[in-house]
């Protein structure tokens, strides 16, 4: 049951859509909002800010209860990590429309580096502290291969990599991006539980589905024009076959003839991390004018 708060905005008629409240996905989140066209205003300590060009109302969550809220359909839409999304179980409950390649990283577990603990069975029955309680203990059942597992796991909601050093634990579980947080605290990586990243998640039984498909949409256009760039060239017809072997584009290049004979013009789009390397073959093999214009936008 949910109860009616007058000073709360009116939201029955619209999608509910959860994105973190702060920490690391948060300014990810609001860049990606305002590249799908969402403007909103949000009022200082509110959670809700109502969307004023379509029918959505943000709720603004920690990132880790957002898994839960979706999978019961408190929510419909929500973005949050692939490891909150395991750690709350709730992967049969949500559908995945989309992964949105931030806040990459990897649940680890850890050790200090001055312990005898060099691999995970050397954790087997010692004391772990984690954020993340069900992955480890499904980790360590899998090790121990048992239910009832000796290795002791307790929960600590935040600066996990101090247990160690403060003596709470011999080792922890937690999440890894550059490493720099776990050598600071003299720990090291011994096992590898999951790698995830952020991802839009809906409801199984979405209230508003075609809404959230045009959500999708916009997310997956905004993500290819951040991945990819257009490349424009000039060449002669003859060397037209080579160049489009270097560069196939995500469909087919789009030909077009110029106005002098045997050359064509060429526009192409072309993944930015293969780019120079691509403009390199191309006008090795004839091309020239070779042009790169960045894409604001597009849909697939
Ligand atoms: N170092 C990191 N690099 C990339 N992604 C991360 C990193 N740390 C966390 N994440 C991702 O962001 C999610 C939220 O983590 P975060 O540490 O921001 O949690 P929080 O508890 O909501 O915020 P805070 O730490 O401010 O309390 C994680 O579950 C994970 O998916
Ligand atoms: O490998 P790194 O790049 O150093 O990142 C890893 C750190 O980032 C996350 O914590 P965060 O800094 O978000 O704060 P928290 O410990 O309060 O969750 C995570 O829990 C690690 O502590």
């Amino acid at each position: 049951m949910s109860y009616i708060n007058s000073s709360l905005p009116d939201t029955s008629d619209r999608m509910l859509f959860a994105v973190p409240k702060k920490g690391r996905l948060y300014d990810q989140c609001l860049s990606l909002l305002a590249d799908i066209g969402i403007s909103f205003n949000r009022k200082p300590r509110h959670d809700i800010a109502l969307v004023s060009n379509l029918p959505i109302a943000l709720v603004f969550l920690p990132a880790s209860d957002i898994a839960t809220y979706v999978a019961r359909g408190n929510v419909d839409l929500g973005i949050t990590g692939l490891d909150i999304i395991r750690e709350s179980q709730a992967e049969s409950e949500v559908a995945e429309l989309t992964r949105l390649g931030f806040g990459r990283c990897k649940l680890q577990v850890q050790a200090p580096l001055a312990s005898p603990y060099k691999t995970i069975e050397d954790l087997k029955g010692k004391r772990i502290v984690t954020s993340f309680v069900n992955l480890t203990i499904q980790k360590f059942k899998q090790i121990e291969r048992t239910d009832e597992i000796t290795t002791q796991v307790r929960f600590v909601s935040g600066s996990v990599e101090a247990a160690c050093g403060l003596g709470l634990a011999d080792g922890i579980v937690d999440l890894v991006e550059s490493g720099d947080t776990m050598r600071a605290a003299g720990l090291h990586a011994i096992d590898t539980i999951l790698e995830t990243e952020s991802v839009l998640i809906t409801n199984l039984s979405p209230r508003f589905p075609k809404l959230a498909e045009i959500i999708r949409q916009r997310v997956e256009g905004i993500l290819t024009a951040r991945r990819y760039v257009l490349c424009q060239y000039n060449i002669l017809r003859n060397g037209l076959e080579r160049a489009c072997g270097v560069a196939p584009g995500r469909q087919a290049p789009t030909v077009t003839s110029l106005e002098q004979q045997g050359w064509v013009a060429v526009s192409v789009m072309v993944e930015k991390r293969e780019l120079a390397e691509k403009m390199d073959k191309l006008k090795e093999i004839g091309a020239t004018d070779i042009l790169v214009l960045e894409i604001a936008n597009c849909r697939t």
